[in-house]
């Protein structure tokens, strides 16, 4: 639902049970990948996230057909009838997500030829895509600029090359990895992304019959062979998700288990979160998760760089500051990824929190944004009595933050574009009714 407003009753402890699927950062991409395949794709631990749903609408544009298998939160895509869409059909997808860059590598293989709409995606800086064409431009694609979106063709094939990302970029990753699976001989790629979710996808891409090593240093080499199969694959647990419903817990002072984490991919979140003050304790039982709690009594502040894996996980970075603003003392967090990811701070700051921006690198890594007029470090000084505001979602992580805020605030908020939190957290709202939250969504009037 579009323009929905959810009126939120805060100062109520989150407590109970939630569960939470498969990554939205990795499935709609192992989506993408079985259009490489010959044969049907099964994928378990679906999310119902309106990225899923893009892809699904670009897949089937394509001659892809994504069927429900009758299990639940599982997909079968069969990729035997891939056809060429127009423009027109396409750019219905343009500006809704940053899947649709990821199409060029597998449809270049599949139809010579690929049109890619404009991006979407959370605005929180610039996300130029300059390291994907730079990479496709040396596979030996022919890539064209115009005013409606991307034309790629590859007169000569598609063929592997030596390659050094200039950022670990997760998405130039993918891109890398979707194109290099099937091009002529080795690909080698530098300063590789090892997010989780990179590394599911080329489980998932070595289930299908691809040849990926992955190296020490970041270093990939990918040889590429002739055909790649279907796979059968659960994708790993959103531990973006869960680590946002662990900061909700600690900025309402509650007790939430969330079923479906997973320790291994956590481990940076969940040291931030001790030091911090909060208690957790894991089950790693089959079906198991991770009990995320305020223990009583002052959290304490901390000095935060987000970064590329293992590091804090940038994603995470927005649901924490909430939190942060609950603890005893000054703290500071400096966002390495993007230079624009603290402008949801102004709306922590109306509810009372104590938040002074800076465009210095306030931490001990000088970062690509210092000196470049971004205020992309935070100090925050708490703990902060919050109250009640109407708010006005600005993105995906940023909303959830705002969402927590207005979770912990004394009083009613209203929270404007609740539709954006659907990017990125399946049934949220029923989610907040199992944790006890008095939350609910209404249409907004017209
Ligand atoms: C759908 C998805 O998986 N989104 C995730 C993905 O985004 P996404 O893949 O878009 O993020 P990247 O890792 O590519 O971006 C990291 C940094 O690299 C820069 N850059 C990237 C590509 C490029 O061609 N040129 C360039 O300069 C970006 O501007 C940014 O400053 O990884 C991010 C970093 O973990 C997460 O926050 C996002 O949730
Ligand atoms: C930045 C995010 O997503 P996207 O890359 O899809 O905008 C996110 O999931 O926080």
């Amino acid at each position: 639902m579009d323009n929905d407003v959810l009126i939120v009753r805060g100062g109520l402890p989150l407590r109970g049970e939630i569960r939470i699927p498969g990554a939205k950062n990795l499935v709609p991409k192992a989506m993408v990948a079985a259009l490489l395949g010959e044969s049907p794709s099964r994928l378990r631990n679906i999310p119902a996230v309106r990225d899923v749903e893009i892809v699904t609408g670009l897949l089937e544009l394509h001659g892809v057909s994504v069927r429900p298998s009758g299990m639940p939160g599982e997909l079968v895509l069969d990729p035997s009838q891939v056809e060429r869409a127009s423009v027109d059909e396409i750019n219905v997808h343009a500006g809704s997500s940053r899947i649709p860059i990821l199409f060029c590598g597998p449809l270049l293989h599949r139809l010579g030829h690929a049109f890619i709409p404009d991006l979407g995606g959370c605005n929180i800086g610039g996300r130029p895509i300059d390291f994907h064409l730079e990479a496709l431009r040396q596979f030996g694609a022919v890539v064209d600029k115009d005013p409606e979106g991307l034309h790629l063709s590859a007169p000569d094939g598609l063929h592997g090359t030596k390659l050094e990302l200039p950022y670990p970029s997760v998405g130039a990753t993918e891109q890398i990895l979707l194109t290099a699976v099937r091009a002529n001989g080795v690909t080698e790629l530098r300063n590789a992304a090892i997010e989780p979710e990179i590394i599911d996808l080329i489980a998932v891409l070595q289930k299908m019959g691809a040849l990926i090593s992955v190296l020490t240093d970041r270093t990939l080499r990918i040889t590429g062979v002739e055909r790649l199969y279907g796979y059968d694959h659960t994708a790993l647990p959103d531990r973006l998700e869960a680590a946002s419903w662990g900061c909700a817990a600690l900025a309402t002072r509650g007790d939430v288990y969330v079923r479906g984490a997973r320790q291994a991919d956590m481990m940076t979140f969940l040291n931030v979160f001790r030091t911090v003050g909060g208690e957790f304790e894991i089950d790693d039982s089959p079906g198991g998760g991770i009990r995320f709690w305020h223990p009583g009594g002052d959290l304490k502040p901390i000095a935060l760089e987000t970064d590329v894996h293992p590091g804090f996980q940038t994603d995470w970075q927005q649901p924490l500051v909430v939190a942060l603003t609950q603890a005893s003392g000054l703290s500071i967090v400096h966002e390495t990824v993007y230079e624009n990811r603290l402008g949801f701070t102004d709306a922590l700051v109306s509810m009372g929190a104590h938040i002074q921006l800076y465009r210095d690198c306030l931490g001990g890594t000088p970062c690509r944004f210092g000196q470049r007029n971004f205020r992309h470090s935070a100090v925050i000084s708490g703990p902060a009595k919050l109250h009640a505001a109407d708010l006005v979602i600005p993105d995906l992580r940023g909303g959830f933050s705002h969402l927590i805020a207005a979770l912990a605030a004394e009083g009613t908020s209203r929270v404007y574009g609740v539709d954006l939190i659907d990017r990125g957290y399946s049934d949220f709202d029923t989610k907040l009714a199992a944790l006890g939250a008095q939350a609910e969504r209404v249409a907004e009037a017209a």
